[in-house]
């Protein structure tokens, strides 16, 4: 069993004194840093020149300087950037600004575990993952909750790396729910498993499937939709509390009984065959080379799947129903 460490475990005071720059302002970035602050840190924000979230992060209180000028005044460099892009701003702004027992932090292993990225050896490497989007762990953290976070040390220069990861991952409220020790290659692989093959690719394609199915054979896609994607989020709700065992005492007898008999016929022994050779094309490093050469040449295959996935029906369907909800704030694109 993992060991995992709580709010009783994490020291704040040792981040009294200390800058923390928070590089991106993205998803996890504006999350970790107004979580930071509000804990009472001392967080700065580091960005590119003309970068759209400059002024953002400005009008939510936050001194925002260069990628480079950040990490220069910081001990604590948290980079919260593309991972694509990791390893170019290192280079570039990170490296030449680190200062004997700085500390270089991470919300993803991929740019460590994947040599992206070789700090030197007097400074700590950290990271705390968060197990959930940034968007989540802000509002987690603003309900007084917190997303579970993993912790990971790759390197220990000053003897206090594993103690400020923990602080750190106090200040963004991940040890309200939990910090779940691990490595670098345990966090990274089973990430880029999970999103892959599981959370996003995996149940989008399931969802897909099923839409298409039920409009191919002739049902209204408003239907296929309320059925294949809609209700899924009713459906991960329920497990989300109260695990599948909850979700089938909610679900009709006649819906258990469909979801042991047809499930193992939608994901069968071929299912985890192809699932056991995505982890190894991780676990290779497979992935990780095609994704960093796509970005290499500008990520063609990438934009195209993006652009077609933008005008498939039933996100044409999704947008019409969901204006109907009026409860519903989620109809614009998160503007992070
Ligand atoms: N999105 C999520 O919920 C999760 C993300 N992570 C990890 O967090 C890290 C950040 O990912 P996201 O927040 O999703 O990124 P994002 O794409 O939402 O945001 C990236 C931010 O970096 C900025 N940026 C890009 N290039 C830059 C540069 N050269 N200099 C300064 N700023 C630059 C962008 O303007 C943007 O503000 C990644 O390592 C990711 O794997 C980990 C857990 C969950
Ligand atoms: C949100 C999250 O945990 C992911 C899917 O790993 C990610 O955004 O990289
Ligand atoms: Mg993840
Ligand atoms: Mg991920």
């Amino acid at each position: 069993m993992a060991k995992i460490f709580y709010q009783e475990d994490c020291n704040l005071s040792l981040l009294e004194g200390k800058t923390i720059a928070v590089i991106g302002y993205g998803s996890q970035g504006h999350a970790h840093a107004l979580n930071a602050k509000e804990s009472g840190c001392n967080v700065i924000i580091g960005l590119y020149e003309g970068s759209k979230s400059w002024a953002k992060a400005e009008a939510q209180g936050f001194e925002v300087y260069t990628a480079a000028e950040a990490a220069k005044k910081a001990d604590i460099i948290m980079i919260l950037i593309n991972d694509e892009k990791q390893a170019a701003l290192y280079k570039e702004s990170i490296e030449p600004n680190l200062e004997e027992g700085n500390m270089l932090m991470f919300a993803h292993g991929f740019a460590i575990h994947f040599n992206q990225i070789i700090a030197p050896k007097n400074v700590d490497v950290v990271m705390i993952a968060p197990k959930g989007p940034g968007h989540t762990v802000r509002s987690q953290y603003q309900e007084g909750k917190g997303v579970p976070c993993l912790i990971a040390v790759s390197q220990d220069a000053t003897g206090k790396a594993h103690d400020m990861g923990l602080a750190y991952a106090l200040a963004i409220g991940g040890a309200r729910a939990g910090v779940l020790q691990t490595t670098f290659r345990e966090e990274t692989e089973t990430d880029l498993f999970g999103e892959q093959a599981v959370l996003c690719g995996g149940v989008t394609a399931l969802m897909k499937c099923g839409f298409e199915t039920l409009v191919e054979a002739g049902y209204e896609p408003e239907s296929a939709y309320f059925e294949c994607i809609h209700e899924m989020k009713l459906i991960v709700d329920l497990i989300f509390e109260s695990g599948f065992e909850g979700m089938r005492y909610s679900i009709s007898n006649t819906a258990e009984y469909g979801d042991y008999i047809t499930g193992p016929k939608i994901i069968t022994d071929e299912t985890k065959k192809a699932m056991k050779q995505v982890l190894s094309d991780i676990q290779q490093g497979v992935f990780a080379r095609n994704w960093l050469l796509e970005n290499q040449v500008g990520c063609p295959n990438f934009k195209a799947t993006r652009r077609r996935e933008a005008t498939h029906q039933l996100e044409e369907v999704g947008t019409e129903l969901r204006k109907l909800y009026s409860w519903n704030d989620s109809n614009k694109l998160i503007d992070n």
